[in-house]
């Protein structure tokens, strides 16, 4: 297939490119470098030293003989050029990463409320209103995430996007309605991810447009198969307070000698994914495309689920590390209980990686080997959800936030 990645230089996007890259496939990566000028925005890098993206496409076709087609383009910005670069270039399958993927990035300020909003919004709609124009008829999979959800199965397990309910008519009767499973957005990137679903479930119904979303957890661990073939083929990694992921933020805390940051009473409980199983599941629901005419497909892309304290207790043990409860900075409830269905990736052959099978370990090499490159200061999250939480950040003269205090 001629595949289109949008977003393919980022932390997901970038593994998904070389794996399927391998499998023979045409790739085209469309990406505006965003995720690269925010880390120059915050005056920080990832752990792992990343080159630029053109030669991490000339290493690749070094090592494999493999070409990565690379296109610089804003989709939110350049709505002209993407529906030109389509109408040409038409490729069978456009996969969109192409957001601003950071919870307390979003919540930093009003500023980066606005831009995510402007740009997460705008990269979809454009890409949908551009795949109608152009009549390309190409699967589109975007990644979402299990944050549209809320956090709460309330005894139940969150299904796959749907839910069957049971109202009364006028007439008193009972009816079934298959609505989509309400939203409950924790954060205002959270809450894009939950727009994007309306914007897909209009274009589905109004234009045919075959579209799958993977509802993501969080993604854990750096290498995949093909990342670890070259250094220079290296992901990203981020370890910070607004970018980095809980348990990679453990795992580099525990590597460096940072108590583990644990937000509140570490009560949160989550659902999480390898990055090897996210290329894996990307592979699966490509092979796996709607129909048109079809409602949009749905998937749960997370592979278990673990509570915050948990996680940093089991990292505590392996390592050594101290446990540190620090005030919350984010508005979420104290404590949750999470279960969700996968039955979808389980039923296409997705042998989920768990937590259990070394891997953390590797996680831990790798940030061991770079923690030269950590500025420990960049390791509190401190981007406050509300005014009020925003008042416990203790700044420096210059107002740069240090932590949060209760
Ligand atoms: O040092 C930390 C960092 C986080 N947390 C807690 O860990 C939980 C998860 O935080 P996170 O930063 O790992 O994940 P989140 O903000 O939800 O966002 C990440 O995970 C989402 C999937 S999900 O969480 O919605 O399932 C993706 O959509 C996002 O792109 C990705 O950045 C939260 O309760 C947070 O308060 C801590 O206790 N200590």
């Amino acid at each position: 297939m001629k595949i289109a990645i949008l977003g393919g230089d980022g932390f997901v996007g970038w593994p998904t490119c070389l794996h399927l890259s391998e499998q023979g496939h045409e790739i085209h990566i469309l990406d505006n470098l965003s995720r690269r000028w925010i880390d120059t925005e915050l005056g920080v890098q990832s752990l792992t030293p990343m080159d630029s993206i053109q030669e991490r496409c000339r290493i690749w076709h070094e090592v494999t003989g493999r070409r990565l087609n690379f296109h610089l383009i804003d989709l939110a910005k350049e709505y002209e050029r993407l529906k030109s670069w389509l109408a040409e270039e038409k490729p069978d399958a456009v996969i969109h990463f192409a957001e601003q993927r950071a919870a307390p990035y979003s919540m930093k300020s009003d500023r980066h409320k606005v831009y995510t909003v402007n740009n997460n919004t705008n990269a979809t709609h454009n890409l949908l209103a551009a795949l109608v124009e152009t009549g390309i008829d190409a699967h589109l999979l975007h990644l979402g995430t299990m944050g549209v959800y809320g956090y709460s199965s309330v005894g139940a397990a969150i299904p796959e996007g749907y839910l069957d309910v049971e109202v009364e008519t006028l007439s008193g009767d009972k009816a079934k309605q298959e609505i989509l499973y309400p939203t409950k957005p924790g954060s205002v990137y959270h809450m894009t991810k939950s727009l994007d679903q309306i914007l897909f479930q209009f274009y589905a119904q109004n234009d045919g447009l075959r579209i799958t979303d993977l509802h993501q957890g969080i993604v854990w661990g750096t290498h995949t198969d093909q990342t670890r073939r070259h250094e220079q083929l290296i992901n990203r990694f981020d370890y910070d307070g607004d970018y980095g992921t809980v348990l990679n933020r453990f795992l580099i805390q525990a590597a460096i000698g940072h108590p583990l940051t644990v937000h509140g009473t570490g009560g949160q409980t989550r659902a999480f994914i390898h990055i090897q199983d996210s290329v894996r599941c990307i592979e699966l629901a490509l092979g796996d495309a709607p129909k048109s005419g079809e409602r949009v497909r749905i998937f749960n892309q997370m592979t278990e689920t673990h509570r915050v304290r948990d996680l940093a207790e089991m990292v505590a043990k392996k390592t050594g590390a101290r446990v540190s409860y620090l005030p919350n900075p984010r508005k979420e409830a104290e404590e949750n209980d999470l279960v969700v269905k996968n039955d979808k990736f389980l039923a296409l052959g997705l042998d989920p990686i768990t937590l259990q099978e070394g891997l953390l370990d590797e996680v831990v090499e790798v940030a061991r080997k770079y923690a030269h490159r950590i500025d420990r200061s960049r390791v509190p999250a401190v981007s406050a959800w509300t005014r009020d939480l925003g008042a416990r950040v203790e700044r420096d003269p210059e107002g740069r936030a240090l932590r949060t205090v209760s």
